[in-house]
């Protein structure tokens, strides 16, 4: 494996007596998508400030490509975007990135294309103020984009997005990975980053709960698969009694089984296939796992 381009061990991060990080280790690959899940207040905002040097740790080391955060090549090394994106109201879009490209001495050339890429080539040369939300939330990650950065920092990068908008930011996103970008992103759309980022994290109440595919996850919270029966009239009576399960109604069955147990229990089900209408299998998906492991949140305090 290759030295990670995010790497945090055992990071711990105080405001007074709350413990806003506790513990936390996480590491991003290059070429690797990372999505940090989290309820509101989980600590999200606070490690992606601890990353980029705005807040010390008091116990634990972060390291971007190897070296401490707000050193001149971790911020280099870097892009953020953060959650509440601003510009100047009176600079086009074309002089925001002519701006900021001239900070990271990043090629002004490269300014026409971030602007196709984005979506924002026919309103480059209107000032920003005059531009919608989700403009301006486009704006902020060709911004993030230039100069190639070796380490995305997106803190819910899709908020003020349309569906389509959000289809295309994780598309754009995606290139920059297979470019070898590490991207790590912040989001409370589970069902967003399911398919579109390559690891999950889930932090709650400040410390990692769970970290890695969904199928480790879904491995590791031991969530049933639930096949959901619906029975020809009058036939969900003796089906539930042979097979168990739930009625949802008269004539709906829920079955909850290990993963492992599915195709036995389907097969159990052909034996009564004069008594059934339909089948419908579902394995547990992001929201399921999230809420596992999401769930000590009602009972703990960390103060
Ligand atoms: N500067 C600060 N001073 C005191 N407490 C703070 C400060 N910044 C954050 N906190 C607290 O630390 C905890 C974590 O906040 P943080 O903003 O990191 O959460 P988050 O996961 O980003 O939440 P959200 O999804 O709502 O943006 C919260 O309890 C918050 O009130």
């Amino acid at each position: 494996m290759t030295d990670p381009i995010l790497d945090i061990r055992n990071l711990c991060l105080s405001f007074g007596r709350l413990r806003a990080l506790d513990n936390v280790s996480l590491s991003v690959q290059p070429g690797e998508r990372l999505a940090l899940l989290g309820h509101n207040g989980a600590g999200k905002s606070t490690l992606f400030k601890a990353v980029l040097g705005f807040l010390r740790p008091e116990a634990g080391r972060i390291a971007v490509t190897s070296h401490a955060p707000g050193t001149d090549a971790a911020r280099i090394a870097l892009n953020y975007l953060p959650e509440v994106v601003s510009f100047p109201r009176n600079l086009t879009g074309r002089e925001v990135l002519d701006y900021f490209s001239g900070l990271r001495g990043a090629p002004r050339a490269a300014v026409s294309d971030l602007l196709t890429r984005v979506g924002l080539a026919d309103a480059a040369e209107r000032s920003v103020g005059t531009w919608s939300k989700g403009m301006r939330q486009r704006l902020g990650l060709a911004q993030a984009l230039i100069g190639a950065p070796r380490l995305l920092l997106l803190d819910e990068p899709t908020s003020g997005l349309d569906p389509v908008s959000r289809q295309e930011f994780y598309a754009i996103i995606a290139e920059a990975a297979a470019r070898g970008s590490a991207v790590f992103l912040s989001s409370h759309s589970l069902d967003e980053v399911q398919d579109r980022t390559d690891r999950v994290a889930i932090l709650s109440q400040g410390r990692l709960r769970a970290e890695g595919t969904l199928t480790q996850l879904a491995a590791g919270a031991a969530l049933p698969t639930r096949i959901y029966v619906t029975t020809k009239p009058g036939a969900a009576d003796d089906l539930q009694a042979a097979l168990g399960g739930r009625r949802a109604n008269g004539c709906r069955l829920e079955i909850d089984c290990a993963p492992d147990a599915k195709l036995s229990v389907l097969a159990r089900l052909g034996e009564h296939h004069q008594a059934l209408s339909d089948i419908d299998v579902a394995a547990p998906g992001l929201n399921d796992i999230y809420r596992h492991f999401s769930r000590h949140d009602e009972t703990e305090d960390r103060t």
